[in-house]
């Protein structure tokens, strides 16, 4: 199946920003981030995306780097949880001391993946071709440093630090790093706890309810009620297609493909409205 991108959210695609000219100027290639709270369903949206669609290419988020902050550098080892340098279990264990640390991390491994060319697969593609993002530079800061920085865990000099050359480096790579829009997985927190549990992801055991709430009011700020200050003028009126996660999709077959059809195709689920 190959989605057309000339309808609804990915028209507006088009609309909204001139997309990545590559190879001399024949392929055209849009850019997505998947955005959504902890334990959501990006990663499963993402496979599914990936099954289903052969013009749209997911690029994970980089988990297991900040598993194996030696092994980003070297040789990966086999039980990432259990090395000295697990940033991941850090910065959860102590996040006053290891957030900073954390979100430079995050962000610089964001922008290396943000910055790599599109496969060759998608340049064959006839189709509009789309290279999705589980998360991206943006989330880094106006989701987690933010609410970090609101949370006590990152102090006011290093947030002051942060911003500084957030603002530099995506400022310096320009339209390399743009967005052309932004999937929102949106599901209430209590569901997000609920699968994060089933997930079992060791690190992430210590995970409060009321973090998952800050961070639900930090995605809703941002990609709904749009209060939160962005300092990208191509942030301003980027499309975003909200998506109903809360869905118990994982298991059911015809759920999928509703979800699919549905969450991507009608223009009630866009902010701001198509025209
Ligand atoms: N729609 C869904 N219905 C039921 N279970 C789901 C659904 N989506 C994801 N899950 C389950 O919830 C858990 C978390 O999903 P997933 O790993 O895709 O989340 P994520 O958003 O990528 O997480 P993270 O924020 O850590 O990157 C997994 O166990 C997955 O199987
Ligand atoms: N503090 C912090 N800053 C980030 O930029 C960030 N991005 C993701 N995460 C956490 C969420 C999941 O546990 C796990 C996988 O998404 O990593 C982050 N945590």
């Amino acid at each position: 199946m190959a989605l057309r991108l000339d309808r609804t959210f990915f028209s507006s695609l088009s609309k909204c920003y001139i997309p990545n000219q590559v190879m001399k100027g024949i392929r055209r290639i849009s850019r997505v981030s998947i955005e959504g709270n902890i334990a959501v369903g990006k990663s499963t949206f993402a496979r599914l995306l990936n099954k289903a669609v052969q013009n749209w290419e997911v690029i994970p988020e980089p988990v297991t780097k900040w598993q194996n902050v030696e092994g980003a550098t070297s040789q990966p080892v086999p039980f990432p949880q259990q090395t000295a340098s697990n940033l991941l279990q850090m910065m959860y264990q102590d996040p006053k001391r290891w957030s900073y640390t954390f979100q430079t991390f995050s962000c610089m491994s964001r922008l290396r993946t943000q910055l790599q060319p599109p496969p060759s697969r998608l340049l064959q593609i006839s189709d509009a071709a789309v290279q999705v993002y589980e998360r991206s530079v943006y989330s880094d800061r106006y989701i987690f440093a933010q609410n970090m920085f609101e949370l006590g865990c990152v102090n006011t000099t290093e947030w002051a630090v942060y911003q500084d050359w957030h603002t530099f480096l995506v400022e310096q790579f320009g339209p390399k790093v743009q967005l052309e829009g932004i999937i929102y997985l949106r599901a209430p927190p209590q569901i997000c706890m609920k699968r994060l549990k089933r997930r079992g992801r060791v690190e992430e055991q210590g995970i409060q309810l009321d973090y998952l709430e800050s961070l639900h009011m930090q995605h809703e700020n941002w990609l709904l009620n749009k209060s939160t200050k962005v300092h990208f003028d191509h942030l301003k009126n980027l499309p975003v297609l909200v998506l109903d996660a809360g869905l118990e999709f994982e298991k059911d077959l015809e759920m999928q493909a509703r979800f699919l059809r549905e969450g991507i195709l009608p223009s009630k689920n866009l902010y701001p409205p198509t025209t």
